[in-house]
């Protein structure tokens, strides 16, 4: 765990105060305040449930992967532009920080190299999702500084908590013949890793920058358009995150039904024998006795 910076290097790195909604990224935290609880609640529930299902966690594992690409292919797409955005976000984007590869890695080891089964979204919210991540940033560039505060400033909290749960998960990597714990660890935990010596201050520095470029040179108008846009971000993160549990309970129910149809005649014939024997038993029985 790094340490936190102290109240001297935040005055160093120009981190606004909590309080100065006049700072785009403290007004978007406040505004999608209760959105962060609502989230942080589901998210916390259905990972628990996944640690102990590694198909379940990979799928979770997979809806990030299209959030993340998608959110990366817009922005890479708008910093090859000349544009003010461009600019803007080039001042503010850490290449470190980009989680399309490190998903990628991750979802390599789950899938057991089966690229097919997550390269592009199936269900309908993920597939809608992406598709509004593109077609939103390219009309509105702007929208991206939303999906560059939400998306990853949770890198440096909520993820970090998730980390620790998964890095003590023995189900998610249960022990193989001639492959340690830690390469295992190594190979399917890319996406909690940030590759600095201090993420303290890489947050540090996102935040400077972000404040910076966010501060003066935005109009109110296009600000409240970025708060908007990060209420859907989480909004849309949690629906996503719930469609995994709907599409896993609609395949079981669709299992269930499949078995018993499939096993429906065992089940007549059964019991069709089992009411033969019965009669016969009784005929045997009332002629014995007559
Ligand atoms: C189990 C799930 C989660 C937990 C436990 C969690 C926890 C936290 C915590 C402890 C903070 C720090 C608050 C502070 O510094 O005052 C935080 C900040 C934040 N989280 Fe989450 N979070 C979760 C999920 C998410 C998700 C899914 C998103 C995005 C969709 C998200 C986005 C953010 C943002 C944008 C911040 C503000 C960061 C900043 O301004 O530095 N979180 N979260």
């Amino acid at each position: 765990m790094q340490p936190k910076l102290s109240p001297a290097q935040k005055l160093e790195f120009n981190i606004p105060a909590k309080d100065d909604v006049g700072a785009l990224g403290n007004r978007i935290n406040a505004e999608t305040k209760a959105l962060h609880d609502q989230i942080n609640a589901v998210v916390t529930m259905k990972f628990a449930l996944a640690l102990r299902n590694q198909k379940v966690y990979r799928q979770g594992l997979q809806a990030f992967y299209h959030i993340y690409r998608h959110i990366e292919i817009a922005l890479e797409r708008e910093m090859e532009r000349d544009t003010e955005y461009a600019q803007m976000i080039k001042n503010i984007y850490q290449p470190v920080l980009c989680r399309t590869e490190p998903l990628r890695k991750d979802l390599f080891y789950f899938y057991e190299g089966h690229s097919e089964k997550y390269e592009n979204p199936i269900l309908p919210l993920q597939i809608e999702y992406a598709q509004h991540i593109l077609e939103s940033t390219k009309e509105k560039p702007y929208l991206l500084l939303a999906y560059m505060h939400v998306m990853y400033l949770a890198l440096f909290a909520g993820v970090k908590l998730l980390n620790s749960q998964v890095m003590k998960s023995l189900k998610l990597f249960p022990k193989i013949k001639g492959q340690s714990r830690d390469d295992a660890l190594r190979q399917g935990t890319n996406f909690f890793k940030l590759d600095v010596p201090d993420t303290e201050e890489l947050r540090a520095v996102y935040k400077r920058d972000y404040e910076l470029q966010t501060r003066n040179d935005l109009p109110e108008n296009i600000k409240q358009e970025i708060v908007e846009e990060s209420k859907f971000v989480f909004i849309m993160t949690g629906k996503i995150v719930k469609e995994i549990e709907s599409h896993n309970i609609a395949k079981l129910q669709s299992n269930f039904n499949y078995q018993l149809k499939t096993n429906l005649h065992y089940v007549i014939t059964a019991v069709l024998m089992i009411s033969v024997c019965y009669f016969a038993r009784n005929m045997v029985s009332h002629i014995l006795l007559k």
